[in-house]
């Protein structure tokens, strides 16, 4: 799904809301999936506190129907809990939604048939007031599980019907409170059914809204990263464009101070690259452009920056190596661009695209900033073009930038 469908997915959801909640197959799959976990936790919890409250309920079966206190031992700890234990435990373990709520929905109407068993097996005067509590077992599925609406109806509706099916067939209850008590089941099913379709349907709205936030966010960080992206590369190569390089440059500087480390910097330079131009045109030399450009980027090392200064100059900046390796740095990126064999015609010789590199490196100290790195390096170049092009000059060291002249190491 794109992320214009997705918002628009959820716009729908939110303003059309369904009678039945369930959002659409792939939306709903995902409400499953994140609501999860903590979903299984919560009836995790809400089934234990009900197998205790329902273990608890043997204190009235021995206080006022004593005659069937061991029946009911057997049915509320020897069929119900074992039924209801392993579910719980198969809930925490993780299972599908489905299959959760069928499993949690079948704990209400085991419970409701083990309750009109232990009830109607009674002979006790007042053994049916009991049945007045059973509403408390839709409670339960309803309001403490919070069923999924479905399951809570069907669980619900199954529950009423074996309830007004044991009732009916119990003698000992007088007519008249038989009919209060299915009354009764029925009022606190629809109750309950109520309050159950009312909580899912503002735990979907919440959903969707924390949802559709989760996704505005998202949305704007991507454009500002998009933005900031493009405000510090180079639209052409797509290397780091002259801004970016200037931040990193003043960046690494600061971090050679601190770690009394080196800075490199090699400025590159295509060679006679209006000749190129006035030869294959200005589009060929966009083309050229950006295939040296990719040549530098792949074989410059991952640790350097790579950036386009500006026209056909190209820059990488190194921190921590020493002058040897930022030579031979330079000298496999000068090699690389001359292995492309670039035809190069509009030029005398040699009839191929090459490259010139000036190149310094620094330590920085009292004294010496990164301006004059930047200029040592042009320098340099600027060595490399008077001697031929297609070549490598290397400030051999930072006291060659105070003399008169450069000291020079020509590969
Ligand atoms: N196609 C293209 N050409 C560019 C771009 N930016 C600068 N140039 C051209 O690059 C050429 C630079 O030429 P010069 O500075 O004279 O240097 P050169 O011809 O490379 O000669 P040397 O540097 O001495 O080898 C100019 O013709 C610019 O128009 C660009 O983005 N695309």
């Amino acid at each position: 799904m794109t992320s214009d469908s997705f918002a628009s997915t959820i716009e729908h959801e939110l303003s059309h809301p369904k009678w039945h909640l369930r959002f659409s197959r792939a939306l709903e799959a995902r409400f499953e999936r994140d609501t999860q976990p903590q979903r299984n936790r919560n009836m995790v919890v809400a089934g234990l506190i009900a197998a205790l409250i329902y273990s608890l309920f043997l204190i009235n079966d021995y206080s006022f129907r004593p005659e069937v206190f061991w029946l009911s031992v057997l049915i509320r700890g020897f069929v119900v809990l074992p039924f209801g234990l392993p579910i719980l435990w198969a809930v925490y373990k993780g299972v599908s939604g489905s299959a959760r709520e069928t499993m949690m929905a079948s704990t209400v109407v085991v419970g409701m048939v083990a309750s009109c068993l232990i009830s109607v097996s009674s002979k006790s005067p007042y053994s049916y007031l009991d049945i007045f509590s059973f509403g408390l077992i839709l409670v339960v599925g309803n309001i403490l599980y919070s069923l999924r609406f479905s399951y809570a109806l069907g669980s619900s509706l199954l529950s009423v019907a074996i309830m007004v099916y044991f009732v009916i067939g119990y003698d000992p209850m007088p007519t008249e409170v038989k009919r209060l008590a299915i009354f009764s089941i029925c009022a606190k099913a629809v109750f309950t059914l109520v309050a159950n379709y009312r909580l899912e349907a503002s735990e979907r709205k919440a959903y969707l809204l924390l949802l559709r936030e989760t996704h505005r966010t998202g949305h704007a960080l991507r454009s500002n990263a998009e933005l900031s992206k493009l405000s510090l590369t180079d639209p052409l190569t797509e290397l780091a464009n002259r801004r970016q390089f200037d931040a990193l440059f003043n960046h690494y500087w600061q971090q050679a101070v601190e770690e009394r480390a080196t800075v490199g910097l090699m400025v590159i330079d295509i060679d006679c690259f209006k000749a190129y131009n006035d030869y294959y045109g200005h589009l060929q030399g966009d083309h050229c452009l950006k295939s040296v450009a990719s040549t530098l980027a792949t074989h410059a090392s991952s640790a350097c920056v790579v950036a386009r200064f500006g026209g056909e100059e190209f820059v990488v900046l190194s921190k921590g190596q020493p002058h040897q390796a930022v030579l031979d740095q330079a000298e496999q990126l000068r090699h690389s661009v001359e292995a492309l064999q670039l035809p190069h015609l509009g030029r005398v010789a040699p009839d191929y695209v090459t490259i010139s590199v000036g190149g310094a490196v620094l330590q920085p100290t009292v004294g010496v900033n990164a301006s004059q790195l930047f200029r040592a390096a042009d320098q340099a170049l600027y060595e490399a073009k008077r001697q031929g092009r297609n070549r490598v000059v290397m400030i051999s060291s930072p006291d060659a930038l105070s003399g008169d002249g450069l000291s020079i190491s020509i590969q």
